[in-house]
């Protein structure tokens, strides 16, 4: 058997690659590497204790990056291989044997950085792992109190798990600058997090219960009996949905559902956005992927729920409302609705309607559509046959011209018919004509049919229609949310945008808003969906889709209000108040007096979040956030209100977009046919130079790395191809000038020609003139103006003798001159000379 390609977490990437060229035992050492390079905090340390060591990865960064001859100890369950100035214990950390070995080897020394890394064995129960995981972190916490100088730094792994809170409570009670951040080379799948803990403080007195599991992770909401006011609130033993992007008792971050599970729900969107894949594996999700309507775009759509774009979300909602129609599951799960009294407005009548109605309008807006796509045609046709210019310069074609057209008037019917004194022969461009003509049929053809139900009904009909489209549009921006909701990176980013210090998350309801910072790594994958899908134009049939979505909304909104209700009258005092508390006591609401944490609720606690999402849809949330190293967070620029800063930036923006390369055109190309994601892309973007130290060389030096040293990415002939269509399309379109330059004269000729007309009106009331002389008359006059002048010839002046030196006009010289020198003029007459020569022979041998 071949050697098998890793798959999923255990993908052999770019990390991997680099560990094994680096003489790294681990890829985990990058992330050491990463978080040094971010906080700097091994090259001033002289004592290093890392917890959770093995295989030792970070042992030997650790060894590398800080001073020679400091004191490095590193402790885990499993031995590990010597590393040259390095201590290893084989010890638990959890026992005090440990840290009585840790005693031992340090004598009377601190540490200056306690690291932790550790991860317990991932079991079948993912809630206990998460939770050993949190008892891990918070035994190294323990150790690190005790082996920490004063400012010392402490560096440990965290799970985004539902203790994640309390344990950065917990941090801050004992140092002073504390962050959470995830480096790059830390998989976007895994629910890691590290938290950088800096600046210890050393108390003298630390209340036990900071380090104790059994209280710190208590959990008040779940662990209270419920009281008689639950009957309110049944959904308690539900599955909680977590704002931070986890389910209890689900850690994962790679999450699949079952086909029939996105089929049934009554949050499609929030369903899709909360999940990375669509499998089909029951047995009804089986029989509905044998179904026509499960085509290969679906099966496609569902192997990667982050990167629907638009079009996709649409198409996997409609095959859903086709799939709901064939297995009756609006009709069986619509009835209880509606025997609850509260679906009033979900009545098999309203459907008809709402059927009628959106397929009335879809019908009127595609025939709008074409109407506009064949205008736009002909607009271009013309356009190209220079026939018609830019509105922008003023230059209406239709107008003044018309009358007195060339085509109209010179050749064809028009002219004799003039001179044979029929004014009538002047007439509009046929063509034009034609096309105004079809074009107001058309227009009253469906004003009359949008206004035949009634004027009123039209109206209510494009309301009606339009809140269906914004309620698709509102369940795609829910796709969105939701999808990003559950990534840490971006969580983390938006806080430290808010904060510039992340200082912890908030609880289940937090960044209910926070979609609208947009700009982050991995909605990328959905930006790049989209840019391949920007599919407003789909001409599709969308009216099921759009019915089935709406009576979905509907009742979504409806169990919200009432789920809201209750769990309002639920929750109990001490429950806000500890979480309350928790959330407050942050560092970051520190200093801000004149809170009474006795009247806030979690709805204030709310909307303070929602104040914090507001300030991050600011104009920087589609760039600001997001940096290339993914550690900086530039923050939102005053100056980015000012409309000529925004359109500058717009411009900036689309430059950078533009895909001006054969690599960037191969790498859109693969991104939108699914050809690679972009991990890959990533992937592809380093090489064994990238984390090469440049410290000390010359800067010319580094130029030139960074120039010459970067991986070579791919290119297809297809995108080389595409590339170059483009450009030739480009070419061939006219410069601004020129097109300005032709604009300009047919101004002129319109210009002239209307004088012309003025004439001719006076001409035709001249009673003493025959028809005919008249028609000549006008003839005359259209030929004369429409007639380009000749060019003036140019003098050319030779520079010498008396014209030698001479300033102005020289003397003698009428009209357009041009000074030139004796040998310009001699060249130019040998060349005539030649091209006479050569005429003459061609001529001869004919
Ligand atoms: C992800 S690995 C650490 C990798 C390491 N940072 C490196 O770069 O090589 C997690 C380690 O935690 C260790 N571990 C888990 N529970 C432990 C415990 N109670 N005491 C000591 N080590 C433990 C495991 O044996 C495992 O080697």
């Amino acid at each position: 058997m071949g050697h098998q390609k890793k798959a999923g977490k255990g993908r052999l990437d770019k990390y991997y690659h680099l560990a094994k060229e680096q003489g790294y035992r681990a890829r985990s050492a990058f992330k050491l590497i990463q978080l040094n390079k971010k906080y700097n905090f091994l090259g001033a340390s002289r004592v290093l204790i890392d917890l959770c060591a093995a295989p030792g990865g970070w042992l030997q960064v650790a060894q590398k990056y800080m001073p020679v001859k400091s004191l490095v100890i590193g402790v885990d369950l499993v031995p590990i291989k010597p590393i040259p100035n390095v201590i290893t214990l084989v010890e638990d950390i959890l026992t005090d044997k440990c840290r009585n070995r840790l005693r031992q080897e340090m004598k009377t020394w601190k540490a200056d950085v306690v690291l932790h890394d550790g991860a317990p064995n991932v079991g079948s129960s993912w809630t206990h792992d998460a939770y050993s995981q949190a008892e891990l972190v918070l035994m190294s916490l323990k150790l690190a109190t005790e082996f920490l100088n004063k400012g010392g730094t402490f560096v440990t792994k965290v799970f985004r798990s539902k203790d994640y809170n309390s344990l950065i409570w917990v941090f801050n009670q004992m140092f002073r600058k504390v962050e959470a951040t995830k480096p790059p080379s830390s998989r976007n799948v895994s629910a890691e997090i590290f938290v950088v803990c800096q600046d210890y403080i050393a108390p003298k007195r630390i209340d036990p219960r900071f380090l104790d599991a059994k209280y710190v992770f208590e959990d008040l909401l779940l662990n209270k009996p419920q009281t008689s006011t639950d009957i309110f609130a049944p959904d308690l033993k539900r599955k909680r949905r977590h704002r931070e992007g986890y389910e209890e008792g689900d850690y994962t971050q790679h999450k699949r559902i079952d086909a029939m599970e996105f089929i049934k729900s009554r949050d499609p969107a929030g369903t899709l956005g909360g999940a990375n894949e669509m499998l089909f594996e029951t047995e009804e999700a089986q029989e509905a992927a044998k179904l026509p309507e499960t085509t290969e775009d679906i099966l496609l759509a569902c192997k990667d729920l982050r990167l629907l774009g638009r079009k996709d979300f649409r198409i996997l909602m409609k095959w859903r409302a086709g799939l709901r129609e064939r297995f009756q599951l609006e009709k069986t799960e619509d009835t209880p609705a509606v025997e609850d009294g509260a679906g009033d407005d979900d009545g098999s009548d309203v459907e008809g309607e709402l059927d009628a109605l959106v397929s009335k309008e879809t019908k009127r807006l595609r025939k709008e559509r074409r109407r506009l796509n064949a205008r736009r045609q002909r607009q271009l046709v013309k356009m190209h046959m220079n026939m018609t210019t830019p509105s922008d310069i003023g230059m209406e074609q239709d107008e003044g011209e018309a009358l007195f057209r060339q085509s109209a008037i010179g050749k064809g019917t028009g002219a004799p018919a003039l001179e044979r004194g029929d004014m009538s022969a002047i007439d509009v461009d046929a063509d034009l004509a034609d096309e105004e003509l079809v074009e107001l049929g058309a227009r009253s053809a469906s004003d009359s049919e949008a206004g035949a139900g009634s004027g009123d009904d039209g109206e209510d009909d494009e309301i009606r229609l339009q809140r269906l489209e914004s309620e698709m549009d509102s369940m795609y921006s829910e796709y969105v949310e939701r999808k990003r909701e559950r990534d840490a990176k971006y969580d983390i980013k938006k806080k430290r945008a808010a904060d510039d210090v992340f200082r912890g998350f908030g609880d289940d309801d937090d960044d209910a808003n926070g979609t609208a910072g947009s700009d982050e790594s991995d909605g990328g994958s959905s930006d790049d969906a989209d840019m391949q899908l920007s599919a407003e134009n789909s001409e599709s049939d969308e009216d099921e889709q759009i019915r089935s979505m709406m009576l979905d909304s509907k009742k979504r909104k409806k169990e919200k209000r009432t789920s809201g209700a209750s769990g309002n009258i639920s929750e109990n005092a001490g429950k806000l108040a500890g979480r309350a508390a928790m959330w407050f006591d942050q560092p970051v609401f520190k200093g801000i007096g004149g809170v009474d944490l006795g009247d806030i609720t979690d709805d204030d606690v709310d909307d303070t979040r929602h104040g914090e999402a507001v300030v991050d849809a600011g104009p920087d949330s589609s760039g600001g956030v997001e940096s290339e190293d993914d550690f900086d967070v530039v923050s939102a620029d005053e100056s980015d209100s000012d409309p000529n800063n925004v359109e500058l930036q717009e411009e900036e923006r689309q430059a950078d977009y533009d895909l001006a390369t054969p690599e960037a055109m191969t790498m859109v190309r693969d991104l939108a046919n699914r050809r690679t994601n972009k991990q890959d892309l990533l992937d592809k973007h380093f090489n064994r130079y990238t984390f090469n130290d440049t410290r000390g060389l010359p800067e010319w030096f580094v130029d030139d790395e960074q120039k010459h040293s970067k991986p070579e990415l791919p290119v297809t002939k297809e995108a080389v191809r595409m590339l170059r269509e483009k450009l030739r399309a480009l070419d061939a379109r006219p410069i601004k000038k020129v097109a300005e330059a032709k604009a300009r004269k047919k101004m002129r000729v319109a210009k002239r020609i209307a004088g012309v007309q003025k004439k001719a009106e006076a001409l035709a009331g001249n009673e003493d003139m025959t028809e005919a002389d008249k028609a000549r008359s006008i003839d005359r006059m259209i030929k004369r103006a429409t007639k380009a002048k000749p060019k003036e010839k140019v003098t050319f002046v030779v520079a010498r003798n008396s014209n030698r030196g001479v300033q102005g006009r020289p003397r003698g010289v009428k009209g357009k001159y041009r000074m030139v020198d004796a040998r310009m003029k001699t060249e130019l007459r040998a060349k005539k000379a030649r091209e006479k020569r050569a005429k003459g022979r061609s001529g001869g041998r004919r």
